[in-house]
């Protein structure tokens, strides 16, 4: 059997294909990518239309206010750390987070790694600090700093495909496995309060989480709710052919299916480009980046465009305007977008908008602004009576010393010891959880 083009049935799915496609690599054989794509446009797909539809609606309960969404990975996934230990690593650490978040914000928490597909990265600049090709993402380049190694390489695009599935095999089974079990993960977070110094602030809420336990042990629940979840993928659609390599059919919508939940970033959202015209005719949840300079004109535009019809959790906008700034910024854009009608999700990034470079060269942010900003984002949201969604962060499950402070009072000096991010630091385990208890007091308080 052959698979129908999906342009022969959607008029219009392929418009991005005449405009501006931003932060796309300079593939040097056209052939041999069209070859790579034949192949991609007939392998089974990495996710299920159904399970699609089943985070929309979930995201759906986030924008009215009814769940909080927990997002997070690496910055840059790469080929070679994609093993089970990492997998495991980063899966657990969200599963933490998570628990952590119920608790406080009283509501489901919506679980979406930055994982099983995160392998392209948009770059500031087309050459590094050597003068060679940047770095673009494991599916593009490679990150060694050999000319012929940043050379695109379109069989990139496979190993991508590849990694990616089998990743997420191992994400759902750890979702239904024990890895997903509370008490285990509550045990872990219970690790972690005894073993960090920030420990005693947050052994007041562990204790209540473990009283809970206690309580729901004792009237008899032991449902499968407690030993399994859901655990979605999401990556920035950034490389636009192989997205639509990996777009499907289902009941005559066209579905992403690369990852449950794709995002456009800051730096591809421009509404006369291509990556908002492809995602506007997906069936997925989409998310944009909004950062400092988007106004509140333009989000509203972004929203009308991408949630043309009123889907509540269609869209999800991601602010990452810095500490220093989001509480100017957001409120005019929440007032008019929510003005609008439209039931969107607001997800907050606390770590784009605050990178720096610290003294000794390491690109980092400081883990006191990260936390200032989730603070802004929700201080804007109780000063207009809108509901602070979720927050997408990115971090490892590893112990690695890439961002600033946090209990562990991570310096400058110390950032060498374990800096091993693809592209942009990452927040450590230890800071993760961190941030999730401070999270949970927020959404408490
Ligand atoms: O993750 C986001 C971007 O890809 C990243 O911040 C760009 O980094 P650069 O400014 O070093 O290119
Ligand atoms: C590139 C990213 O973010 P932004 O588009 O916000 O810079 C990202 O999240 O990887």
């Amino acid at each position: 059997m052959t698979l129908t083009d999906p342009a022969e049935l959607v008029p219009g799915l392929d418009r991005w294909r005449e405009l501006p496609a931003a932060q796309q690599p300079a593939w040097p054989d056209r052939a041999a990518l069209d070859a790579v794509l034949g192949t991609l446009s007939t392998v089974p797909p990495i996710v299920a239309p159904s399970e699609v539809d089943a985070l929309r609606a979930q995201l759906a309960d986030v924008a009215q206010g009814k769940a909080f969404l927990l997002q997070g990975g690496d910055c840059a996934e790469t080929f070679d750390l994609n093993t089970e230990p990492h997998l495991q690593a980063t899966t657990r650490t969200l599963l933490q987070m998570a628990v952590v978040l119920t608790y406080g914000a009283s509501v489901p928490v919506v679980k979406v790694g930055r994982v099983a597909g995160q392998y392209a990265k948009p770059r500031s600049s087309d050459t590094d600090a050597l003068g060679l090709p940047s770095y673009r993402g494991d599916m593009v380049n490679d990150l060694e700093p050999v000319l012929e190694k940043r050379i695109p390489d379109p069989y990139r695009l496979v190993r991508a495909y590849a990694n990616s599935a089998a990743a997420m095999n191992m994400i759902r089974a750890y979702a239904k496995g024990g890895l997903a079990d509370l008490h285990a993960v509550h045990n872990w977070n219970q690790d972690f309060v005894a073993s960090s110094p920030a420990g005693v602030r947050y052994e007041v809420i562990a204790r209540e989480i473990d009283r809970a336990l206690a309580f729901m042990k004792a009237c008899g629940v032991d449902s499968e709710a407690l030993r399994a979840v859901e655990l979605y993928n999401s990556h920035e659609a950034l490389i636009l052919d192989y997205e639509r390599a990996l777009l499907r059919m289902h009941e005559g919508r066209p579905y992403a299916l690369s990852a449950h939940f794709v995002w456009v970033g800051e730096r591809t959202r421009q509404m006369d480009g291509a990556h908002i015209e492809f995602v506007s005719q997906l069936a997925n949840p989409i998310g944009v980046k909004i950062g400092p300079t988007t106004t509140p004109e333009q989000a509203t535009e972004l929203v009308e465009r991408l949630d043309p019809d009123g889907l509540p959790g269609k869209l999800t906008l991601i602010s990452r305007m810095g500490n220093g700034k989001i509480r100017d910024v957001l409120p005019a854009i929440v007032e008019k977008v929510t003005a609008s009608g439209h039931q969107v999700v607001w997800q907050c990034d606390p770590m784009h908008g605050n990178t720096h470079e610290s003294p000794s060269g390491y690109k980092t942010r400081h883990f006191d602004r990260v936390v200032d900003e989730v603070l802004g984002f929700f201080d804007v949201h109780r000063g207009l009576g809108t509901w602070p969604g979720g927050i997408h962060v990115e971090l490892t499950g590893e112990d690695v010393t890439e961002c600033l402070g946090g209990a562990m009072e991570i310096s400058d000096e110390d950032l060498n010891s374990r800096y091993e991010t693809a592209c942009d630091p990452r927040l450590n385990t230890g800071q993760s959880l961190e941030l999730a208890f401070l999270v949970a007091e927020m959404l408490r308080g």
